[in-house]
């Protein structure tokens, strides 16, 4: 299915880096390309407070020589005028350089970010596809995308400024280091002693911001959720006039998540002042005991020696350190963004789905078409939908599977195609159980028609096409013409061109199962389930699509779930299901003769309510209210 591998520590060390370097591979040489124009760009901003100092004490005051390290002394002018504009050309240079740098530097990292971005995206995307059906069933729609849309975004977010801002701040703090020390160690030790206090503060940050972050992401997802299924729901809304409930219930889900970003925040905007007041009082030390020994005095009597040019460069870059540690305090806290997000991607990739090709599983081969149910029992919470089913299809057998509304016949088949896994007993086709062959080649014999088939925004050829990807246009024709979808088709706007799905033509239930029915002719699959698959449609097409079907269907086993019973009345045979089991098992004559549950479904549907039993009245009336009370209870 997917040729994605798990990462060999998915859920385990640091998320955020393991998924960098896990998906860095593409982009790695741009992420070097941005750390040498970092380290170039931070070099050159560094020098014009080396200019301006060095200026200050050899042009105006004559304190010491003009001289720069790796800049022969032949390059100097002699002259004091010559020596300013040196100065000047090398501040020129530096700016011009720097900014040169600085597009580098933005390209390299945004370049390497958005392909990490893409990257994990598609893989997340993957991950999410592979999963079995259950899992989407139990989640909602909204916080799936959440996951792929706002957690990778954060991801990338964080790689693009986060990642190239801590190589900044490095080289930063470094470069500075690195000449405060030349300059002045003593004074160095002064300007660096607020640095453990940052670092501390920092770590308490993290361990308060971190559980609101997490807390804002998940609010994220389920407001996406809400507006999602609120959206997907319009027609429900407007026809029920429940415009004003679903705006309070958007508004509740609005109001939980401002509740959860505000506490984040609360704690975020306490965090930069923190810093700014830590870092403004560490300077104003640095300047008041550099300023009394540039004036000859002793604070707390430690003494010391500084020109007023090195003075001047001291404050300037005991300044420019506020900068790299205010900049940290975007990093952490986009960092922080990005590993609460960071973990709900990771957990999606890592998570391995129940329904999967065993190690072992070889591709279905079909000779007969048979299909077996033996003893199966499957739940999808903790009530069992099937019990004990033991059913045996002989190959080529045309199966109506009827039965009461809830009584599991979807459910029965979707075993087949494996979209849920028995949880007990086996289901076989040729005497090979579903669970030991490739997903792919199982699926790709199984051709399946649902009650309400799914369009994608396309057009209907593509529609038609969809899992036959390499069919003909006239292939394509035919299936269609054989689905009794032919004429309808032609009559649309642009034929068989017509955009369909969201955004496009709206087609009724009845033409939609006609294109659904045309996707799965196209297939040519060995066996056929149809769930209700003309339902939709008027009994005159339905009529005329039976036709079509019974000649598809001639030489492939094939499985009709259907409420209009005239669908399977020529059926070659017929399993009732009640309750979750086969309660007969039979031909339309022959069920009809037995005069039990089938014979009383089809004097309904005939109209002959009278000669109803009185007992088939009462079930019918217990089972609805049960199906009333379950839907209470979800
Ligand atoms: N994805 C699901 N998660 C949980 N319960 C489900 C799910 N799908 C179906 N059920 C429940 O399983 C039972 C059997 O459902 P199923 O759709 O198989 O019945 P059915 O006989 O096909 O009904 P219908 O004729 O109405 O389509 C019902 O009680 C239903 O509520």
């Amino acid at each position: 299915m997917s040729d994605r591998q798990l990462g060999p520590e998915s859920g385990t060390g640091n998320v955020v880096w393991r998924l960098y370097t896990e998906y860095a591979d593409e982009g790695r040489r741009y992420a070097v390309l941005g750390t040498v124009a970092t380290l170039v760009g931070r070099a050159l901003g560094l020098l014009p407070a080396l200019v301006i100092g060095l200026a200050v004490d050899a042009i105006f005051l004559g304190e010491r020589a003009y001289a720069l390290p790796f800049v022969p002394a032949g390059l100097i002018p002699a002259a004091p005028v010559g020596q300013l504009y040196f100065s000047i050309v090398l501040l020129l240079v530096a700016t011009g350089g720097g900014a040169v740098a600085s597009w580098v530097e933005d390209w390299g990292w945004s370049v390497f970010a958005q392909r990490v971005q893409r990257s994990l995206r598609v893989d997340a995307y993957d991950a999410l596809q592979d999963q079995e059906l259950a899992y989407f069933t139990r989640r909602r729609t909204g916080d799936l995308m959440s996951v792929l849309n706002n957690d990778v975004n954060a991801l990338q977010t964080f790689l693009e400024d986060g990642l190239s801002a801590i190589v900044w701040i490095l080289a930063t703090v470094g470069g500075i280091s690195v000449i405060l020390i030349g300059l002045n160690p003593t004074l160095t030790a002064v300007a660096l002693l607020p640095i453990p206090l940052l670092a501390l503060f920092t770590l308490v940050f993290t361990r308060v911001v971190e559980p609101r972050y997490l807390a804002v992401r998940e609010e994220i997802g389920d407001l996406n959720a809400r507006l999602e299924n609120s959206v997907s729901g319009i027609e429900v809304v407007k026809t029920q006039s429940a415009e004003r409930f679903e705006t309070d219930r958007v508004r509740a889900a609005s109001d939980s998540y401002l509740r959860a970003s505000l506490a984040a925040i609360r704690v975020r905007i306490t965090y930069f002042p923190g810093l700014n007041l830590i870092s403004g009082i560490g300077f104003a030390i640095t300047f008041l005991v550099g300023g009394l020994w540039v004036l000859g005095a002793a604070p707390l009597g430690v003494a010391g020696t500084l020109t007023p040019g090195a003075f001047v460069t001291f404050v300037i870059y005991a300044q420019q350190f506020i900068w790299p540690i205010i900049r940290l305090g975007d990093v952490v806290d986009d960092y922080e963004r990005a590993k609460t997000a960071g973990r709900r991607v990771d957990e999606l990739l890592a998570r391995s789905p129940t329904v999967a090709d065993s190690a072992t599983a070889s591709d279905l081969t079909v000779s007969e078409g048979a299909v077996a149910f033996d003893a199966v029992t499957f739940a999808y919470g903790e009530d069992a939908v099937l019990h004990d089913i033991d059913v045996a299809v002989a190959g080529g057998t045309t199966v109506g599977v009827v039965g009461p509304t809830g009584a599991g016949k979807s459910t029965l088949l979707k075993l087949l195609p494996r979209l849920y896994d028995a949880d007990e007993g086996t289901v076989s086709i040729d005497g090979q159980n579903v669970r030991e062959v490739r997903l792919q080649s199982l699926r790709s014999a199984i051709g399946y028609v649902s009650q309400d088939p799914f369009l994608f925004y396309g057009t209907v050829a593509e529609n038609i096409r969809y899992g036959t990807f390499d069919a003909t246009d006239a292939e394509i024709e035919a299936a269609a013409e054989r689905a009794q979808a032919g004429e309808f088709i032609r009559n649309l706007p642009d034929g068989f061109d017509t955009m369909v799905g969201e955004r496009g033509v709206k087609l009724s239930g009845g033409q939609r199962q006609r294109l659904a029915i045309a996707r799965t002719m196209l297939k040519d699959p060995d066996l056929l389930i149809l769930d209700e698959a003309t339902s939709a449609v008027d009994t005159e097409t339905e009529a005329l699509i039976q036709a079509s079907l019974q000649e598809f269907a001639a030489d492939r086993t094939t499985f009709v779930i259907a409420h209009r019973l005239s669908t399977i009345r020529n059926a070659d045979r017929v399993l009732v299901l009640d309750d979750g089991r086969v309660v007969e098992d039979g031909t339309h004559t022959g069920l009809l003769q037995a005069d039990e549950l089938y014979a009383n479904l089809w004097r309904v549907q005939v109209g002959d309510i009278q000669s109803l039993p009185k007992a088939f009245l009462e079930r019918a009336r217990e089972r609805q209210s049960a199906i009333v009370r379950d839907g209470e209870n979800n």
